[in-house]
Order: C-alpha cells, then structure tokens, then sequence
C-alpha cells in the first residue's frame, strides 16, 4: 500500500541561539521536498505550518535564562504533538519539519500518544541537557532529555513522551556533548553509537544495530534526523556545526537502512538554517535523504 505523508511545518527558532531556523521549512520546500517524495513512491500532503508565536523583540523576552523561551517552546509543540497524533490516526506518515531540534519534543509526544515507540536520533549532539545542566540555555540542546523525563523534566506532562523507554532510543552519530549532559546519558539506558563507533564499524552494522534497538518490542519507530549529523562540508546551514561528521553516502546508507525496516511511523527533519547555507544545499540534502528514509530505489 502506498504510504501518505503528512507534511508538517514547524517554523520555529526558539529554542536556538542563531536566528534563522525558523526559515527551514520554506527551505525544504522551495528545494522540491513533494517531488522528492514523489520520486520515492510515497504521496504527500502539505499540511503548511503550525503557528509559532511573535515577539517584536527575542532576547528581552527570552524568559528564564536555563531555559530560554520555554514558555512559546511548549506553545509550539503541544500544536504540534496534536498535529502527529491526529496525521497517525488518520493513516498518514508525519514528517515535521523544523525549525530548531526542540520540534522534537512535539513529534515524540504525539508520536508515543497511541503507540509504544523507539526513536533513532541521528546527530552529532546528544540534546539530553536538562535546564540545570545546560550551559546556554537553549532548548534545542534538551529534546531528547524531555521527552524521557530525565531530571528536571520528569513529572512536566508538556513535555514528557508518554511511556517512551530509554531502552528503545538509540543516538547515531554523536560526537559534541556537554560534561554534564555526558554523565547523564551515561547514567540512562539510552544507547549511543558515536562516530567512533561509525569509523570501526561502518555505518551499516551502526545503523541496523540501532534499528534493532529501537523496534525491540515497539510498534514503530520516530526518526529524528538533525542535519548536524552530517559533515558541515555536506550539510553547512546549520547553527550548531561540529566537524567530522557522516559523509553523503552514509548518510543515505543509514536513510535507505530506515527504509528497508519499514518500522518508521514518524519522521522529522530539523535545524535547516537557510541564512546560514549556501544556496540551499542543507535543504536540498535533507529532501534527498527524505525520500531515502521513506524508499526511494535507484531502480
Ligand atoms: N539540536 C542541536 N543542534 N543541539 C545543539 C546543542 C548544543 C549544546 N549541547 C547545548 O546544549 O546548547
Ligand atoms: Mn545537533
Ligand atoms: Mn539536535
């Protein structure tokens, strides 16, 4: 059967330092994400944008400064949490589009709202910072700890992934994380193949090692992929670069992998930053291992 996908914009930089990444899905768009689609024989629909809340002025407003702008953080993402939800029950795949990695907090609660889940998380961060460890306050930096529930988010019902298991989410990538933010993920359940781990043992045995992690006893799985999980030589509009990242072809190795599975239920693509980019190629490339992730086959 062939799949639906529902496109959902989440044009929100709140939870980032650098302005921008609220462009992201105009980017994505504009760089031909339906036709790519398309090409990978899945139908999508353009559900256009969640509204983000506006301030005249960011910073004056930037609220607590252990979290920045958490107030419009779970404004959005309860929109969107609603909006994932209802694309499952109604049968289609949801792909949202970001905007910073806080979206993710969005995706995963309404993603895990029906359904046990896993998660991929395929990033050269580890974004499981809580308000007391980060040290810059941006949201960005602590989905993935939200959504778990860990530390000062356990008990925040906004945020929190109902029923999701550190046991079943598997980060692919890593490769910058904080000394606080290191302890705690050593401290969880949660299992991390860093880019270590891809240089030893190649991004194939990775990928699908993670995938058993994730699928273990779920229903399906949330892909979270953060463009900073490449190599900034391939993927230079994003706010957070960090060198030595995945190379094209992995990426799309571990993309056609997500695909073959056939376990992903949602998907998201985050921190596409166009003032950043040149000539939109971090857009273009997240379309294009779009499609690899939902099957598109060279023949
Ligand atoms: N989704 C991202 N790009 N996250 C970057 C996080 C950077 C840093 N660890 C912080 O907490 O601020
Ligand atoms: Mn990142
Ligand atoms: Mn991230």
């Amino acid at each position: 059967m062939e799949r639906n996908v529902r496109i959902l914009g989440a044009p929100t930089d709140y939870g980032a330092n650098r302005r921008g990444v609220d462009m992201g899905p105009s980017a994505i768009r504009y760089a031909g994400l339906a036709e790519e689609l398309e090409s990978a024989g899945v139908s999508p629909t353009d559900a256009g944008d969640l509204a983000v809340p506006h301030h005249a002025t960011r910073d004056a407003d930037a609220g607590a400064a252990n979290a920045k702008h958490v107030q419009e953080v779970e404004e959005v993402t309860t929109s969107l949490a609603d909006a994932v939800s209802t694309a499952l029950a109604e049968g289609t795949t949801p792909l949202a589009l970001g905007g910073d990695h806080s979206i993710a907090i969005g995706s995963l609660v309404g993603s895990a709202r029906d359904a046990d889940i896993g998660v991929i998380w395929f990033d050269a961060h580890g974004d499981f910072n809580t308000p007391s460890t980060s040290p810059s306050g941006n949201v960005h930096g602590m989905p993935l700890a939200a959504a778990l529930g860990v530390g000062d988010f356990a008990g925040v019902e906004w945020a929190n992934a109902a029923g999701l298991k550190e046991e079943n989410v598997a980060i692919v990538g890593l490769r910058s994380v904080d000394g606080v933010e290191a302890e705690a993920i050593r401290d969880s359940d949660v299992t991390v193949y860093t880019m270590s781990d891809i240089d030893e043992r190649g991004v194939t045995e990775v990928t699908n090692d993670a995938l058993d992690v994730a699928t273990a006893g779920t229903d399906g799985i949330h892909v979270s992929l953060d463009l900073d999980w490449l190599d900034p030589r391939e993927a230079p509009g994003v706010g957070t670069p960090v060198r030595g990242g995945v190379t094209y072809r992995e990426a799309h190795a571990a993309m056609e992998l997500v695909a073959r599975s056939e376990a992903m239920r949602s998907f998201e693509l985050v921190e596409v930053n166009p003032i950043l980019d040149q000539h939109n190629e971090t857009a273009t490339l997240a379309t294009e291992l779009a499609a690899s992730a939902l099957g598109k086959r060279i023949l």
